[in-house]
């Protein structure tokens, strides 16, 4: 049984603005799949639809079998901004990925159960924090933050992970931080991932399959070798815009918000 599966899945906001258009792909588990493709694509919508945020018009998504509720607990998400309580320790930010699961207020602010204490403290480990757990998050940088939201998600135990443009405000060097560790994170979980980026070569490294999204269809689906030079070029700038995405030395440009450029 696929971890991720979406059939005929179209989107429409409003009278006429057809967001996602008859999309259907099926992901297994433990894949760490990368969105890509140019803005107003439709990657937010697929995302909000597989968190149950927003209902698709038409077609249906299941996650592990189940259809996609809005209880939201089987998956966790990682926002582009982290949406952490700046005055509470990376700690207690982590321990809040448990109310997905319980709840309960009081979880966070009291009577934490041993498991959930345990949780956070695992989570933060994954993403090379827990020397820094007690520290408060409004005090850490953009890629500890960023990190401590993979933490939190990771404590809500989801059986998929989504990443909504999780690195774009952040530094080559962080964003490199930042995804490994997520990366490191759905390996050791075995836990299905899709994350969606504007950095294609920061996606090229990172990513195990990619899906390239156009005017709310997918246009292309395959793995880093299937990403060709040409692929790119064509899903940012259509037929017709071939060639203005790759430089002379064949390295893939960057899109959005890095400006650094790889390893910089
Ligand atoms: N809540 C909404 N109401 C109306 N139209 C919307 C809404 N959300 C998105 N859209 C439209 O749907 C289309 C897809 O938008 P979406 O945000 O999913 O694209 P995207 O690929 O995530 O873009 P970006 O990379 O800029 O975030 C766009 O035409 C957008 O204007």
């Amino acid at each position: 049984m696929p971890s991720v599966s979406l059939q005929n899945v179209t989107k429409i906001y409003g009278q006429d603005t057809v967001a996602l258009d008859d999309v259907s792909f099926e992901i297994d588990a433990g894949e760490f799949v990368v969105v890509l493709g140019p803005s107003g694509a439709g990657k937010s919508t697929l995302l909000r639809i597989l968190n149950g945020l927003t209902p698709p018009t038409e077609g249906t998504v299941e996650i592990g079998g189940n259809p996609v509720s809005n209880a939201g607990s089987e998956v966790g998400m990682v926002f582009q901004m982290h949406y952490l309580i700046e005055s509470m320790s990376a700690y207690r930010n982590a321990l809040t990925g448990s109310l997905g699961r319980t709840n309960d207020l009081r979880s966070v602010l009291t009577l934490n159960d041993g498991d959930d204490k345990r949780e956070a403290l695992r989570a933060l480990d994954t993403v090379g924090l827990l020397q820094e757990a007690e520290q408060r998050a409004g005090s850490m940088s953009g890629g500890q933050k960023q990190r401590v939201g993979i933490a939190r998600a990771l404590v809500q135990n989801p059986a998929l992970l989504l990443a909504d443009e999780p690195v774009s405000s952040l530094d080559p060097k962080a964003a490199r931080d930042v995804m490994s560790y997520m990366k490191q994170a759905a390996r050791e979980r075995e836990l299905t991932t899709l994350a969606s980026l504007h950095q294609v070569n920061i996606a090229r490294e990172f990513g195990d399959r990619f899906i390239g999204i156009r005017d709310g269809s997918v246009v292309f689906d395959g793995s880093r070798d299937d990403l060709s030079m040409e692929v790119v070029d064509e899903l940012y700038y259509g037929e017709s815009g071939a060639g203005n995405f790759s430089d002379d030395d064949g390295e893939t440009e960057t899109i959005g918000a890095e400006t650094g450029g790889a390893g910089s």
